[in-house]
């Protein structure tokens, strides 16, 4: 039996003297205002228990990791149709990154980068009867916490500078693979990226992912082969042009935002979530790829 309160503790220590944290993300302005400092660590095993160090219950924006989540709810509503408009191989691009689109025809090379989740957010918005409200109801619904919610000032801030994005639905629209107006689409792409979770609520949120499609409830939202999918997405594409070194030095499929949020997860075992500002070079948090290497280094746990 691995005590996972004493590991959690142990790295949470080593990791959290590191003078070099990275830098903040600065082009969505809102989130240059965040405490480098913060850290935070949460996990959850597959019989719901919890174990959590530093900052573990302050809320953050989620950002890239909701592309997950909108995700979900699109192949809950079309299924298997949702790959006709959205590929699903690894881009070894940014996740802001273009010239794929423009070389591909405007089909995505995978939903969990930007032009991809936008083509996923389109989705939404034509399925939902409120897209943002009905969408937050899907949170908090998988989460069992009413108290999720979008942060509107990161929303508008990402909105304000949101151009590389404009300029991904635009493309998108042009090669007909986005069928409502660009203003609407990204109107709620920025909305689900401005969702605010603390580690324990993106823990709990997606302990779907390790449990078979099953929520904290035991509710049945995704089946097996959908929960296959998913997670072989956040494997291959869950952290851009660094998905080969997570996979490498981690080992479980998951997924990062600029935020400084990472979740991870060991199907039918636990749900591990990370929150540290700083980002590294390619956009992940710094010392969040730390700490999970160091976890599935130190208790053998990965999916290899
Ligand atoms: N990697 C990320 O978290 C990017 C998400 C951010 N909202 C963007 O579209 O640029």
């Amino acid at each position: 039996m691995i005590d996972f309160k004493s590991v959690l503790h142990k790295i949470h220590y080593e990791i959290g003297s590191r003078k070099d944290r990275g830098t903040v993300a600065t082009y969505i302005p809102e989130l240059a205002k965040v405490d480098i400092n913060k850290f935070g660590i949460h996990l959850l095993d597959k019989d719901k228990n919890s174990y959590s160090a530093g900052d573990s219950t302050t809320p953050f924006s989620i950002q890239s990791i909701s592309k997950v989540l909108s995700l979900s709810l699109a192949l809950s509503h079309i299924g298997e149709k949702l790959w006709e408009r959205v590929d699903v191989e690894p881009s070894g691009d940014p996740f802001n990154h273009l010239s794929l689109l423009e070389q591909e025809n405007g089909i995505p090379r995978n939903p969990l980068i930007n032009a991809g989740a936008i083509v996923v957010a389109d989705v939404l918005v034509s399925v939902l009867d409120n897209p943002k409200k009905d969408f937050l109801e899907f949170i908090r619904n998988i989460a069992n916490d009413s108290s999720i919610n979008y942060n509107e000032e990161v929303a508008k801030s990402e909105k304000a500078t949101g151009f590389r994005n404009y300029a991904a639905a635009n493309l998108l629209k042009s090669y007909k693979n986005l069928h409502n107006e660009v203003e609407e689409v990204l109107d709620f792409y920025f909305h689900q990226c401005a969702l605010e979770m603390t580690c324990q609520q993106l823990a709990r949120t997606f302990f779907l992912f390790s449990n078979r499609g099953h929520c904290l409830q035991n509710q049945k939202h995704l089946s097996i082969n959908q929960v296959k999918r998913i997670n072989a997405l956040m494997l291959t594409c869950g952290f851009y042009d660094e998905a080969g070194e997570f996979a490498f030095e981690v080992g479980l499929p998951g997924k990062s935002g600029v935020g400084g949020g990472i979740v991870a997860l060991l199907p039918n075992h636990f749900t591990v979530a990370t929150w540290s500002p700083g980002l590294n070079k390619k956009g992940n948090s710094k010392l969040g790829m730390e700490v999970l290497e160091k976890f599935t280094t130190e208790t053998g746990l990965s999916i290899f």
